[in-house]
């Protein structure tokens, strides 16, 4: 996998212009199933440029906001807007043109080669007769080759291992080129070396295309060092919120996961990690 390489193809009269960077603002959020509150009261923004974190424990809500950001689950109360205008303002298309979502948990078996899979994240820019112009095939050889997963074009994705199956998607989510990414545990079910170097293309992706990132992560030392901003939630509520240089502190991570912490220092780098029994 590579570092990203350019911004994105130049366009031609065919397809739309990429969206230029986008802001989500959600406000007051409530979502409620029944009597159960998943989330309660949330604020929270995405500016481009800016990668944010969204960590805390287990059954915290971090998927159901990661949702609710996306437009697949509908708020109980309180708003979302993007670019300053409300959700509904957006048809499929448009909106899927400015947010695209890589949900936790992806489908095992889809019949389609990687390419193909790849090539339907071009749908949302495909021109009126829905035609693959040459900025779609640009977009999703690119999207293939900072992946690594060129290699690979011609597999069945039904054949593909946990972490190759990720880096299909995580590829499909860059060829359709949004503005915002909303990524729900994208190296989960990665190695190391794969973790790092999606890290460095989340990081490259937001400072080079504008784009405004929402990533979920349990590893907190990896929040912290690949993203810009930190919301951490714990049952359904923000716990804490802050710079990602001030997450690694027993003060903050303690009571966001009732776990005693300490931290380690290398060089500069702060790394925290659970306290050991006595
Ligand atoms: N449709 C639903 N009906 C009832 N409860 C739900 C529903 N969807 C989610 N929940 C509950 O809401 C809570 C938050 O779930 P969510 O998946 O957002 O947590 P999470 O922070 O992403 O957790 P994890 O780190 O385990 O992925 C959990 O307790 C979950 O069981």
């Amino acid at each position: 996998m590579n570092e990203i390489q350019t911004g994105a193809p130049a366009s031609t009269s065919d397809t739309p212009e990429k969206a230029d960077g986008a802001a989500v603002e959600i406000k007051a959020a409530s979502v409620s199933i029944g009597d159960v509150n998943l989330l309660n009261n949330i604020d929270i923004r995405l500016a481009p440029l800016c990668v944010t974190g969204l960590i805390g424990p287990n059954g915290a809500g971090k998927s159901t906001l990661a949702k609710v950001v996306a437009r697949q689950l509908s708020l109980s109360s309180g708003e979302c807007r993007l670019d300053e205008k409300p959700y509904d303002a957006f048809g499929a298309r448009d909106f899927a043109r400015r947010i695209a979502y890589l949900p936790q948990s992806i489908p095992v078996a889809t019949g389609l080669t990687v390419h193909e899979l790849v090539r339907t994240g071009r749908y949302p820019w495909h021109g009126a007769l829905g035609q693959f112009s040459a900025d779609d095939r640009a977009a999703v050889d690119e999207a293939l080759a900072i992946t690594g997963m060129d290699k690979l074009a011609d597999r069945s994705t039904d054949t593909l291992s946990g972490g190759e199956r990720q880096r299909c998607w995580i590829a499909m989510l860059l060829a359709q080129q949004a503005s915002v990414l909303i990524l729900d545990e994208p190296i989960s079910a990665l190695d190391i070396r794969f973790q790092i170097e999606t890290m460095n293309l989340v990081r490259s992706i937001s400072r080079m295309r504008a784009v405004s990132i929402l990533i979920i992560l349990h590893d907190i030392n990896l929040a912290a060092r690949y993203c810009d901003e930190i919301v951490a939630l714990k049952e359904g509520r923000i716990a804490w919120r802050g710079p990602a240089a001030s997450l690694i502190d027993p003060a903050v991570l303690e009571p966001i996961y009732d776990v005693r912490m300490t931290v380690h220092t290398a060089g500069v780098v702060k790394l925290a990690f659970p306290k050991l029994a006595d």
